[in-house]
């Protein structure tokens, strides 16, 4: 049997899409995710998302990062699946349901309500994630946001000049965050735009992420830092990022295909 996929991209950050509701797809295990992502020995992606029947949404997707862990929220990913559907859709993920449509400049998703509380987001223990009480070397106090999945923000001077691929990974795994996180380094250019690098959990350094947007661009709005409607920068491209006056996360940007092809499950040690 051979697996057909679509390689597709919001911003350079990069997917592989397989549509289990309409084709055979090997039982999805954290192992065959790292294989097919591996960029010299796989299709290579940042992220795996898997399609499935929803018995509550239009259809489930499921997200699996590099590392082969399965995830919870993927802005980007959604926005992807949004022009493969091509048409208004509610999105079953393990962070909640997401509604996507068709909007100008791309694809709109509906990314839910942010949340705040210390173990929402989740941190070890109790503390205040609007100025967090931590310190990281030069870094001031940040902000955590749970946008689906967990995000840590640092306000900076200049993005492009911290060491994200040195500090990403220390803060990603340190025993604050019971359930690793994803390191975002934002800088707050005017009241309607933000410069944005982010260190991905599971990932590492990616072109562009989503829910990184959503976090940042929330986490900016709770300090007063810019308006409710921002356009946020990342090394891929732009986001436009809204907190509604109903408290929801507004994300609107493109996505597009790169290219198809199948796959031979016995290549990656399973034979489907
Ligand atoms: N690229 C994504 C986020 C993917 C998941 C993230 N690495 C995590 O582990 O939570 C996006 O566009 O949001």
């Amino acid at each position: 049997m051979r697996v057909p996929f679509v390689k597709m991209h919001g911003l350079g950050n990069d997917f592989i899409v397989l549509d289990a509701r309409v084709q055979d797809v090997p039982p999805m295990t954290a192992a065959l995710a790292a294989a097919l992502a591996d960029r010299h020995t796989g299709i290579g992606c940042d992220q795996l998302v898997l399609l499935e029947p929803s018995t509550s949404a239009d259809f489930r997707m499921r997200i699996f990062n590099a590392d082969g862990g399965e995830v919870e929220a993927c802005g980007n990913a959604t926005r992807a699946v949004g022009v493969l559907h091509g048409a208004a859709a509610r999105i079953e993920t393990l962070g909640g349901e997401l509604q996507v449509s068709p909007a100008d400049g791309g694809i709109a998703v509906d990314m839910g309500v942010p949340r705040f509380e210390w173990d929402q987001i989740p941190l070890a223990y109790p503390m205040d994630t609007h100025t967090m009480p931590v310190a990281w070397e030069e870094l001031d106090q940040p902000t955590a946001v749970n946008v689906g999945n967990p995000h840590v923000i640092f306000f900076v001077p200049d993005t492009d000049a911290l060491e994200l691929d040195r500090l990403g990974p220390e803060i990603e795994h340190d025993p604050l965050f019971p359930q690793r996180v994803n390191v975002n380094a934002a800088t707050v250019v005017s009241r309607t735009h933000i410069r944005l690098r982010v260190w991905e959990r599971g990932v590492g350094l990616t072109r562009a992420c989503g829910t990184g947007a959503c976090a940042t661009a929330i986490g900016a709005m709770r300090r007063g830092l810019v308006e409710r409607s921002v356009t946020v920068s990342l090394p891929g491209g732009d986001l436009r990022i809204d907190w509604t006056d109903e408290g929801r996360i507004r994300m609107t940007g493109p996505a597009v295909e790169s290219f198809r092809g199948t796959f031979d499950p016995a290549t990656y040690g399973t034979d489907g």
